[in-house]
């Protein structure tokens, strides 16, 4: 049995007959963050959208420890411990807080029993439990969408972009979000960023997406810098 979570075998995907990703192989081990880096319209939202389901690959395999789940449908991903945060806002604006929480369990129960971990993390959402998610500033709303990830207690995050319009403080917050997320509940993240700084703080690998196909990755450690990367960013 291999010890990754997540594998992909020579993913190939799009849209209509145009492929944007392009034969694309990885795997990410228990408690491990990967970052996926890339230019606008690298194909990196659709690889994420490939694992879960949302895009069906034109080749190659998805595994989910040791099980084939390629073209397996999102809600099924989700109950097999997938998360997937969206570039875009899937909050719904008019629920509360905790409404839009509880949409990430399926029972009262679970809900009461995970909330103390969701307190833990972001004590300003349940400060907020009451008030639409709608009325929440920006970053709040990206913190909601977390923590209505992490309360469905996944295997695996697909995280994706998160920290786009964020301020520092809050993208400094987000990164020790992340990093015990990976450190105390084991969680797995595949993490598409822009912001390189973000991205190296806290991820164990990189990997560059280029039209589609993988162009460079390695292991983050101290040789690894910003600048380095930057080129395959700039726009
Ligand atoms: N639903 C769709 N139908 C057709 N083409 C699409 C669709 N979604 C994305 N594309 C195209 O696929 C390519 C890759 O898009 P994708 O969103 O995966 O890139 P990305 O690397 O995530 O970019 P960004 O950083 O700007 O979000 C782009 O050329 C985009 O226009």
């Amino acid at each position: 049995m291999s010890d990754a979570i997540l594998t992909l075998s020579d993913i190939t995907s799009g849209y209509g007959s145009a492929a944007v990703v392009r034969d694309v192989s990885l795997d990410i081990k228990q408690g491990e963050i990967l970052a996926v880096l890339g230019k606008n319209g690298m194909g990196k939202s659709t690889l994420l959208k490939t694992i879960m389901g949302f895009v069906s690959p034109f080749g190659g395999q998805v595994i989910l420890r040791d099980k084939d789940v390629t073209q397996t449908p999102p809600h099924m991903m989700a109950r097999s411990g997938v998360a997937h945060i969206p570039q875009e806002n899937t909050l719904f604006p008019d629920l509360s807080v905790e409404d839009n929480l509880r949409l990430g369990v399926n029972s009262d129960r679970l809900f009461r029993q995970r909330l103390p971990t969701i307190e833990s993390l972001f004590p300003r959402i349940l400060e907020r439990m009451k008030q639409r998610a709608g009325t929440l500033s920006g970053g709040e709303q990206k913190m909601l969408l977390m923590c209505r990830g992490l309360i469905s207690h996944p295997r695996l995050m697909l995280i994706d972009e998160i920290t786009e319009g964020l301020q520092p403080a809050m993208v400094d917050r987000m990164a020790e979000v992340l990093v015990k997320a990976r450190d105390d509940l084991g969680i797995s993240v595949l993490l598409v960023e822009q912001h390189l700084d973000f991205a190296l703080s806290i991820a164990n690998r990189f990997m560059i997406l280029k039209l589609g196909e993988i162009v460079d990755q390695g292991v983050v450690d101290s040789q690894v810098t910003s600048d380095q990367l930057s080129a395959h960013l700039a726009v």
